[in-house]
C-alpha cells in the first residue's frame, strides 16, 4: 500500500481565525451542529468502473469511522447486473467495523434487496426516489407509482424489523432526461416518502446543475410539505455550485448534509453526473463557520488518500488539494 501523504497542518491552523463567526450571523440562522452523511462508499464508488476490492472498501469506511462521521453509507443491495460494483454488499457490511453510536445505512431498491440487506446485519435502510418520470425508469426500471409500490413493501418490513428507513428524491434540481423539475414535484415525492415513515428525506441534485437560487426555491416548496429537521441535502458538484447550494440549505435551517470523501461519485444512471460535494470541503467550511460536525478533518483526509491512491485518482476535495504537500 502505497505511504499516506502528509497534510500541511499550517494551512488548516488558519481555520481559527474565522470561528468567531456566530450561528445568527447576518448569514442567515446557522444550525449549530450538523450531521454529515458520508456516502463515498456507496454513491462515491457505485459508478467505477474497476471493481474496487472488498478490502479497499472495508478499510475505506473503517478509516471513515475513525475520522468521525456519525453515518457512513456501506454499499447498496441493488440488483448486480444493474451496479456490479456493489456485488460485494454482503461482504461489505459484514466485514466493516460497526462503530458504537455510528450508522451504517445500506440503499435497497426493493423488498428482495431489504431482506438481503437485513441478513447481512444491515441496521437502517435508504429508498431511492425520484422527482423525474425519466429518470426512474433508467435507474430502477419502472414508473414512480411503481416505485412506490415497491417501497410500501419495504416500509411494511422495515417497521415489523424496527429498521429505520430514510428516503432520497433524485433531481430534486433538475434531470439528465427531463431537464428543469418543478419544486412542486420535490415537495409531492418527498411528501409520500414522508408520510409513508421515513425518518428522513435527501434531496438529491444529481447531476449538480443547481444554484443557491434553485436550491432556495426547491426547499422553500419542500419545507412547506415536510419539517425542516428531516430534511437533508445531497449536492453533487458537476457545475462547482455543490458547496454554495449546501450553505443556502444551512441557512434555510436544514442540518443534515450529504457528502462523499474526496468528492467521490456520481449515478451510473444519471448522464453527467459527477463527484459528490467532497466531505472535506464541507467539514473545512463547516469548521470555519464554527458549526459543530465531530468530524476530524486530518484524519478524514487520510481516509481521502487511502482511497483516492487505491483508484489512481486526483482528489476532487479542494482542501485535500491545497492541504497537500508537494
Ligand atoms: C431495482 C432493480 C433491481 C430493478 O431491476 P429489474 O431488472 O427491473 O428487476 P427484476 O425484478 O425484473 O429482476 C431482474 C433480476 O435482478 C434480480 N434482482 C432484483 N432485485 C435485486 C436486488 N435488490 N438485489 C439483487 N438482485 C436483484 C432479480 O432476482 C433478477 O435476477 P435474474 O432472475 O435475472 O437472475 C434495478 O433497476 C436496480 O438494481 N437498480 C439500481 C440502480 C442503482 O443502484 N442506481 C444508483 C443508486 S441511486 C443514486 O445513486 C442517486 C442517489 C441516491 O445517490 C441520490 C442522488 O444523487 O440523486
Amino acid at each position: 500500500m502505497a505511504t499516506m501523504r502528509k497534510v500541511v497542518p499550517r494551512r488548516l491552523v488558519g481555520l481559527a481565525t474565522l470561528r468567531a463567526v456566530s450561528t445568527s450571523s447576518p448569514m442567515g440562522t446557522l444550525p449549530k451542529q450538523v450531521k454529515i452523511v458520508e456516502v463515498g462508499p456507496r454513491d462515491g464508488l457505485q459508478n467505477e468502473k474497476n471493481i474496487v476490492p472488498t478490502a479497499v472498501k472495508i478499510k475505506l469506511i473503517d478509516m471513515l469511522s475513525e475520522a468521525g462521521l456519525p453515518v457512513i453509507e456501506a454499499t447498496s443491495f441493488v440488483s448486480p447486473k444493474w451496479v456490479p460494483q456493489m456485488a460485494d454488499h454482503t461482504e461489505v457490511l459484514k466485514g466493516i467495523r460497526k462503530f458504537p453510536g455510528r450508522n451504517y445505512p445500506v440503499l435497497t431498491p426493493n423488498l428482495k434487496g431489504f431482506e438481503s440487506a437485513v441478513a447481512a446485519g444491515a441496521r437502517e435502510v435508504s429508498i431511492f426516489g425520484a422527482a423525474s418520470e425519466l429518470f426512474t425508469r433508467k435507474n430502477v426500471n419502472c414508473s414512480i407509482d411503481a416505485s412506490f409500490q415497491r417501497f410500501d413493501a419495504i416500509m411494511q418490513a422495515a417497521r415489523a424489523a424496527a429498521i429505520p428507513v430514510r428516503g432520497y428524491v433524485s433531481c430534486a434540481l433538475g434531470c439528465p432526461y427531463e431537464g428543469k423539475i418543478s419544486p412542486a414535484k420535490v415537495a409531492e415525492v418527498s411528501k409520500k416518502l414522508y408520510s409513508m415513515g421515513c425518518y428522513e428525506i435527501s434531496l438529491g441534485d444529481t447531476i449538480g446543475v443547481g444554484t443557491p437560487g434553485a436550491m432556495k426555491d426547491m426547499l422553500s416548496a419542500v419545507m412547506r410539505e415536510v419539517p425542516l429537521a428531516a430534511l437533508a441535502v445531497h449536492c453533487h458538484d458537476t457545475y462547482g455550485q455543490a458547496l454554495a447550494n449546501t450553505l443556502m440549505a444551512l441557512q434555510m435551517g436544514v442540518s443534515v448534509v450529504d457528502a462523499s470523501v474526496a468528492g467521490l461519485g456520481g449515478c451510473p444512471y444519471a448522464q453527467g453526473a459527477s463527484g459528490n460535494l467532497a466531505t472535506e470541503d464541507l467539514v473545512y467550511m463547516l469548521e470555519g463557520l464554527g458549526i459543530h460536525t465531530g468530524v476530524n478533518l486530518q484524519k478524514l483526509l487520510e481516509a481521502g488518500d487511502f482511497i483516492c491512491q487505491a483508484l489512481n485518482r486526483k482528489t476532487g476535495s479542494k482542501v485535500a488539494q491545497a492541504t497537500c504537500k508537494l
